[in-house]
């Protein structure tokens, strides 16, 4: 069987097979909305499935006539079609036996209507006639097929021409026939059209909307749909929108409709009526804007607030949830002096120059009469006038705006704490001590005096508050931790001042990013406060695998613990430090502080303190790297003071046994020989015999027991390995915290069993305590004398309870309750030191 691209029309088919296009079912599909039929020639080009273009040259004019009312027609032809292009092959050789146009012309126009419709106008060849296909197909008569029940579908099944096509293939005059079977069904198909309603009143939704245009004015307005909201149409709305011929049609009734509009009269096409959804899209700067879309979150300038979002009446009546508390605005904080903050407007340029500085400043008028000081941007604090005397031009010697470089790496490690936390026993033990009550017995300065160097409470190192000055608030000098908080409160890192830097070689440590004038309180040293006993089991259980530990002596028997503390905790070590440590006791609290040391601190500066380290083995002792010129090169005290091993128990009791046969004389000349050189190595202090010695000693007079004298030769040996130190610089205040004229008298060195002998001639600073002394805990043990030697652990707290590593010299105490049993109270507290230690086996 051919294909149907060979298939061609009964008409012209040479033609059509000169052309040898190529053709498909579905071109006719595409003919039928191009070209109608109007004429009976025009039947033959409704059955090409030719281009259109290809066959409208040849054939007669009349094709170029768009009659849109007989679209329809056309489109029910062209299901015909389909089926009629079965005979193609045969009308192929038939072509000759086709009609002409003319012929055709001639029997039609019998039939034709005299007139054309007046509907018609748009007609460019009036002069062509108008044939009634229904007639000419002698269709005509059967009427209204679909209405009973006639399926257009089945009529066209049942227009087969099966036998039709194999018998005028069999037929070799099979012209006729042909002809009969290749028309019939296209004469069919015209005649189940109604040319008359399709003359008039058929109309394609296509041409509906064509003819509306005309009418546009008369009609009325349509409302859309998508405006309205609106999704169903009453019957008028659809007439109205038919325009003139559709509205006809419905007044004429539906058998005037062509079969086409009756098919479609009900579907929403044919009113116009859109029934899809109707989508409301908003749109935003050229963007579709999807509603369904997560909202994004409000930029930061939106931060207006609806109000009506907390508009919640019900729960307003029941009063049950509480209305969200407005957000507090965010107070900007501004620095006021910039990267100088701390440095004080200098009143007089000359003020710490020497007298050829002075001189040469002298030379400068321009300096020197200029009394105004410029508070908004001063110079910085030493290099300004320098500079300027020198001669060169002024250039900041670090970053302005941020003087760390960026990119420093921060500790993340570690848990931060900012108020002290009494750990365990820690704040029984504390209560107990005296400092606890006593630093609320008020002090006696006068206005004038502002609570500077004479006072009580300073020289206690107790801070002034409400309760304990006698001076208030305003003009008191005595209240760093309090200056200290509300500097940190406001906020900002040039207020705190301080910041973690990564050194080079020595880990993390602490960078001023301010100014801070000498003995001006830097920054707290908080942490946990924890007992000894808590402090020995932390060491072995919990830090067992770290690689140092940040537990500071604090006060007897307590130690800070910093491993969860505050970043003071960075602060390195230096055998020339910028800062000391200090405890005060605030609010009857103990509390450790950094102050500045003697001297101003420049922004950028490394803070660091001289740890006075106890190793507590020389095994422990770690390099210094703190390159000062007097580096001790070790943290801690010089190699040649690293204290001994302890002595074992047994040991200690055979060198008793051993020294007391050597008899009465040798044991006098070795404790002579240990006093002159405990005399020598400290040269400003008078040696005070310890205790334990004194005690050996008049045993030995006494002839008593050897028994006592074996325990006193065993302290004295105690005590001469262990490390007792003592910073009597420390802590020592010109403004804020210490008077230093009175504390300098005090030797600065940090000394081992030197430090004993000293306290026994009270210092100047002695002379302005209370009238009646407080007692320490040490006091108390040994009240009759206020020297350091009758304070120590060994004497005033047996060793009994403590596991033997801790037993021997608890070091830390010993030189604690030393200085707290000093006739100086300053001196009692201004014992700091870091247990550092790299083994926890060794504490
Ligand atoms: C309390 S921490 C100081 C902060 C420490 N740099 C860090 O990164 O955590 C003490 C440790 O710092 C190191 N360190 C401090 N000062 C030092 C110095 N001058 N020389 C060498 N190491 C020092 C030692 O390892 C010491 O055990």
């Amino acid at each position: 069987m051919q294909s149907p691209a060979t298939l061609s029309p009964p008409r012209d088919l040479s033609s059509e097979a000169s052309f040898g296009a190529p053709a498909d079912t579905f071109s006719n599909v595409a003919s039928l909305s191009s070209t109608p039929p109007t004429t009976v020639a025009d039947d033959a080009s409704l059955a090409s499935d030719t281009p259109k273009n290809d066959i409208a040259l040849p054939i007669d004019p009349i094709d170029d006539v768009i009659e849109p009312a007989i679209i329809e027609e056309q489109s029910e032809v062209a299901d015909s079609i389909v089926i009629t292009t079965t005979t193609t092959e045969i009308l192929t050789a038939t072509s000759e036996s086709v009609e002409s146009p003319e012929t055709t012309r001639a029997k039609t126009s019998e039939s034709a209507p005299s007139t054309p419709a007046p509907e018609r106008s748009r007609r460019p060849r009036l002069s062509a006639p108008i044939y009634n296909l229904a007639r000419l197909a002698g269709t005509a008569m059967h009427g209204k097929r679909r209405s009973k029940g006639d399926e257009i579908a089945d009529r066209k099944r049942s227009t087969s021409f099966g036998s039709t096509f194999d018998a005028s293939a069999e037929d070799s005059n099979g012209t006729e026939t042909a002809i009969n079977t290749a028309t019939t069904p296209v004469k069919d198909t015209i005649h189940a059209s109604d040319s008359q309603s399709s003359k008039r009143g058929a109309k394609s939704p296509k041409s509906v909307k064509s003819a509306v245009p005309k009418k546009r004015e008369e009609a009325p307005k349509r409302i859309a749909t998508r405006a309205s909201g609106l999704e169903t149409e009453t019957l008028a709305h659809k007439l109205s929108s038919l325009g003139k011929r559709g509205r006809k049609t419905f007044e004429k009734g539906v058998t005037k409709m062509s079969r086409e509009l009756r098919r479609l009269q009900d579907t929403n096409e044919f009113s116009g009526i859109d029934t899809r959804p109707v989508l409301y899209t908003t749109w935003a700067n050229g963007k579709y804007v999807d509603p369904s879309a997560p909202e994004e979150p409000p930029t930061k300038k939106i931060k207006v607030q609806d109000d009506s979002a907390y508009d919640v009446p019900e729960m307003e009546e029941e009063g049950a949830v509480e209305e969200p508390a407005p957000k507090k605005r965010r107070v900007k904080k501004w620095l006021d002096r910039g990267l100088y903050a701390g440095q004080e407007a200098p009143t007089d340029i000359f003020k710490g120059l020497t007298a050829a500085e002075k001189k040469k400043l002298a030379q400068f008028p321009e300096l020197t009469q200029n009394t105004k000081v410029n508070k908004t941007l001063p110079s910085p604090m030493f290099h300004g006038l320098c500079m300027l005397m020198e001669g060169r031009d002024f250039k900041l010697p670090f970053d302005l705006c941020n003087p760390l470089p960026p990119g420093q790496p921060k500790p993340d490690e570690w848990r931060k704490m900012t108020k002290n936390r009494f750990v365990g026993d820690a704040a029984a033990y504390w209560k107990k001590t005296p400092h606890f009550k006593d630093y609320q017995s008020k002090c006696v300065c006068t206005p004038e005096d502002g609570c500077g160097e004479t006072c009580q409470n300073r020289i206690m190192l107790y801070e002034c508050d409400t309760t304990n000055c006698n001076v208030g608030e305003a003009l008191c000098q005595n209240r760093a931790f309090a200056r200290l908080q509300e500097r940190t409160r406001a906020g900002g890192k040039f207020r705190v001042g301080v910041e973690v830097i990564k050194t080079s070689d020595r880990g993390y440590g602490i960078r001023a990013n301010r100014c801070f004038e000498a003995n001006q309180i830097i920054m707290e040293y908080t942490g946990e406060i924890i007992t000894e006993d808590e402090c020995d089991r932390r060491m072995n259980e919990k830090y067992k695998d770290n690689q140092c530990y940040y537990l500071m002596s604090f006060d007897q028997n307590m130690i800070i613990d910093a491993t969860t503390g505050s970043i003071a905790r960075f602060v390195n070590h230096s055998c020339q430090p910028n800062c000391r440590m200090v405890k005060w006791i605030v609010s009857g609290q103990p509390r450790m502080a950094l102050f500045a040391g003697d001297r101003d601190i420049m922004t950028g500066e490394e803070l660091t303190y001289d740890y006075n380290f106890d190793p507590f083995s020389a095994k422990n002792v770690q390099k210094c790297l703190c390159g000062s010129p007097n580096c001790r090169g070790v943290l801690g005290p010089k190699p040649k003071e690293v204290k001994p091993p302890r002595p074992s128990k047994e040991e200690l009791a055979k060198a008793a046994k051993e020294s007391a046969k050597k008899g009465k004389r040798k044991l006098k000349e070795a404790l002579g020989e240990l006093a002159e050189a405990e005399a020598s190595s400290t040269k400003k202090r008078k040696i005070k015999t310890p205790a334990g010695i004194k005690a050996l000693a008049t045993g030995v007079k006494r002839t008593t027991s050897l028994k006592a004298a074996t325990k006193g030769a065993a302290t004295v040996i105690k005590r001469s390995v262990s490390t007792i130190s003592v910073n009597t610089k420390a802590a020592l205040s010109k403004k804020d915290n210490m008077p230093a004229k009175k504390i300098s008298k005090v030797s600065k060195s940090k000394s081992v069993i030197k430090s004993y002998g000293k306290t026994k001639s009270p210092t100047k600073s002695a002379k302005t305590q209370r009238a009646t002394p407080k007692k320490t805990p040490s006091s108390k043990t040994n009240q009759s004398s206020p020297s350091i030697t009758a304070a120590t652990t060994e004497n005033s707290k047996p060793s009994k309870g403590k596991s033997p590593k801790m037993t021997t010299p608890s070091q830390t105490s010993s030189g604690w309750n030393s200085s707290i049993a000093s006739p100086s109270p300053r001196k009692a507290m201004d014992v700091t030191r870091i247990r550092l230690v790299n083994s926890p086996r060794v504490v």
